[in-house]
């Protein structure tokens, strides 16, 4: 235990509650539960809550996991949100805003932080899921925040060092969750750009979906690297174009993600995309898939998004063409074959600012966190 995580044992435990006890939801109560407070998880199946509460497991998620004592669970969401001071989200994407019914009554007198742990957007309306948050709960968007980064599930419940970042509209916000959010093994950084960080978390699952289809064709490392560097200049524009600071898609929640989701066997999208690679039916893949791909439904919105935004992403529209059974994927590349063929340059950065005015910012950054010290949440 960090002397940290010590004084706050010393305090009253904060008392938050977690929604969704998949992989991830499971996960972040375990990573609060370790740093201190206490957690009281949401399960949809009384006996997915029942395990968690008595047996201090969750076989079907988190296979050899063993969960803390200052998490419990239950399938009430009334008891889960009796008294929480903060909310984490962690259900799929599809599924928030059914959900949300339930939850706005049962937090009409509460103004708790509530947090999304999620990295979708909605099918029927493209919107993010911060978006969805605040039109269901009719909540000030400064008290929602959003949890992102390069953030395996699995490789946290072991406990294996990571960071992620905590992003509000509000400082103050993404401060009180970042403090909450951590422990000795996962260290939170926090901004203010929800729409960067939200994105970054968006995106890099569809550029995972593309690799995932590199390796179940059998391509190497040249292919999966050029469609990661030229992916992640179009997780930049299009997420630039969409309002966020470009900064943010080189931190945590962009290129750190991007590392992590394309390179690990873990990813759910990855997976996908392999079974798409190996020649399997998108509906075949969505039959072998016992856990939430979120690329796969957010494909769609996102390029409509980019259409409406003059954006142009030639890796996520031939993931869209193999999951419409259009491409054959021994023809995935990080361009459109059908491009021309002129030479173009090679544009890393996004906007007119060029590498220099990038570094200024960077410099900027580092400075800022220099001079605010060690006292607050870092900004990523
Ligand atoms: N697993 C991971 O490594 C990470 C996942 N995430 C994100 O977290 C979110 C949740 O993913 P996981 O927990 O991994 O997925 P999962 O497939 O393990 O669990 C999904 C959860 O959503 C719930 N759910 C599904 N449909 C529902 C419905 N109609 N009503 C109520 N609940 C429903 C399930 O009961 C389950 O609790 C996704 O947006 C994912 O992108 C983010 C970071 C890491
Ligand atoms: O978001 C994740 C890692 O940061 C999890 O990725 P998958 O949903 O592809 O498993």
């Amino acid at each position: 235990m960090t002397p940290r995580e010590a004084s706050r044992r010393e305090a009253p435990a904060p008392r938050v509650a977690v929604l969704g006890s998949g992989s991830w939801g499971t996960t972040f109560g375990k990573v609060l539960a370790d740093g201190g407070a206490d957690v009281v998880m949401w399960a949809r199946r009384a006996e997915l809550a029942h395990e968690i509460r008595e047996g201090k497991r969750n076989s079907q998620y988190l296979p050899g996991i063993n969960l803390p004592r200052g998490l419990s669970a239950t399938h009430h969401l009334a008891e889960a949100l009796d008294g929480a001071t903060q909310v984490y989200i962690a259900i799929s994407s599809q599924a928030l805003r059914q959900n949300l019914k339930g939850v706005r009554p049962l937090l009409a007198t509460n103004d708790a932080p509530i947090v999304s742990l999620m990295k979708g957007v909605e099918k029927k309306t493209g919107l993010r899921m911060s978006q969805v948050l605040e039109q269901e709960l009719h909540c000030d968007p400064a008290r929602i925040a959003v949890a992102s980064g390069p953030n395996l599930a699995l490789e946290i419940a072991r406990e294996q060092p990571t960071a992620a970042v905590i992003s509000s509209s509000s400082q103050e916000t993404a401060e009180a969750v970042a403090r909450i959010s951590r422990n000795r093994y996962f260290r939170t950084f926090v901004n203010t750009d929800v729409i960067g960080t939200e994105f970054g978390g968006v995106l890099k699952n569809l550029i995972a979906v593309a690799i995932g289809i590199v390796d179940g064709v059998g391509y190497g490392e040249n292919t999966k690297a050029s469609i990661i560097t030229r992916g992640l200049v179009e997780m930049t524009d299009f997420a630039v174009a969409q309002g966020a600071q470009p900064e943010t898609l080189q931190g945590l929640a962009g290129l750190g993600d991007l590392i992590a989701t394309c390179q690990s066997p873990l990813s759910r999208n990855n997976t996908a995309g392999r079974l798409l690679g190996q020649g399997y039916s998108f509906t075949e893949v969505v039959k072998q898939m016992d856990q939430t791909a979120e690329g796969l439904a957010s494909v769609a919105p996102v390029l409509q998004l980019a259409r409406e935004a003059g954006v142009h992403m030639p890796i996520v529209e031939q993931v869209k063409m193999v999951l419409d059974g259009t491409m054959n994927p021994r023809d995935i590349a990080p361009h459109l074959t059908t491009d021309d063929d002129e030479p173009t340059e090679e544009r890393t950065q996004n906007g007119s600012g060029g590498s220099g005015s990038a570094l200024r910012r960077a410099f900027q950054r580092a400075l800022d966190q220099f001079r605010h010290g060690g006292g607050r949440p870092p900004r990523d």
